[in-house]
């Protein structure tokens, strides 16, 4: 990594925070390392993840998507490895675009290793990622916490998660590992675990023990594959009655809304905030690059 002037910014997403740096020309080496100590909330910055803005034109897995997305969300987990697709984290992305004078309100689009995501930033300051379908893999997993065990719903939103629907969130117990779940073979590369109750009529509250992150405040793509699994549960399927559904989805950072159309799209809405703005200690940079 070079150790000149590096800035940063801190913003969160229903409290699913993340570490920003803004690197246009990808010019930044981010070794895990690196990573996982900026990521670390005492001996570095602190956050969920890391959002790593870089024009897709000068990124190797973005530069086939740069003709339809100007920027690449090029993200890594809080342990430094790297995820297909971040709900919460494309929103900051996009504040952080709209703030630097990068991109106005409005319509834009946003490469990720998950494909090109549609934004759309509207005026009251929320914002709107199309997520994309959802697939829905048959193996079964069993998932264990404190001795109860729980069949869960396998949803890929581009990354993957594992749904359970549980009595009580207190069930979910203190997640401080990833859960057990089993057979590890379907998941092989880990797996995102989603804990959810039911709080109404197509209102439901979650828990989410990330991948690479541990258990964390909320998860835009853990929401989407949670608000699908509900529906399914529930008997509903847009591509089949043809209405659109929506699902509000209650986590511990906030509420993020969630509509399935008819032709499997999937929008995901909430908020985005960026909340801090410094430079990355160069002296503090050199004790890990060496
Ligand atoms: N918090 C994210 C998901 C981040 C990636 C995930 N931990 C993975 O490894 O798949 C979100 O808001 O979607």
């Amino acid at each position: 990594m070079s150790t000149s002037q590096i800035t940063f910014l801190k913003g969160h997403g229903t409290e699913n925070d993340f570490v920003i740096v803004p690197d246009p020309d990808n010019a930044l080496d981010l070794p895990v390392s690196v990573v996982a100590r900026l990521c670390d909330r005492r001996a570095g910055i602190g956050g969920d993840g890391l959002l790593h803005v870089v024009r897709s034109a000068a990124h190797p897995e973005a530069r086939d998507m740069a003709e339809h997305a100007e920027w690449f969300m090029d993200y890594r987990n809080a342990d430094g490895s790297v995820a297909e697709m971040c709900g919460n984290g494309v929103r900051v992305f996009a504040r952080f675009l709209q703030r630097a004078g990068f991109v106005a309100e409005g319509d834009l689009a946003v490469a990720t290793r998950g494909g090109v995501k549609r934004v759309h930033i509207a005026k009251d300051g929320d914002i709107t990622v199309s997520m994309g379908r959802s697939v829905l893999p048959e193996d079964g997993v069993t998932v264990t916490v404190d001795g109860r065990s729980w069949e869960a719903r396998n949803v890929n939103m581009g990354n993957p998660h594992a749904v359970v629907f549980v009595e009580d969130l207190a069930h979910a117990g203190e997640l401080r590992s990833v859960p057990p779940f089993s057979p590890q073979s379907v998941y092989p590369a880990g797996v995102n675990i989603e804990f959810v109750a039911d709080r109404g009529p197509r209102h439901v509250a979650m828990r989410v023990h990330e991948r690479g992150s541990g258990e964390t405040r909320s998860c835009g793509t853990g929401a989407c594959a949670v608000a699908v699994a509900a529906a399914r549960r529930d008997g509903v399927d847009p591509g089949r009655t043809g209405a659109p559904a929506t699902y509000t989805v209650d986590l511990p950072g906030g509420t993020l809304v969630i509509t399935e159309y008819p032709d499997g799209g999937i929008d995901m809405t909430g908020p985005a905030v960026i909340v801090a703005e410094g430079v990355i200690d160069p002296a503090w940079l050199e004790t890990m690059t060496g």
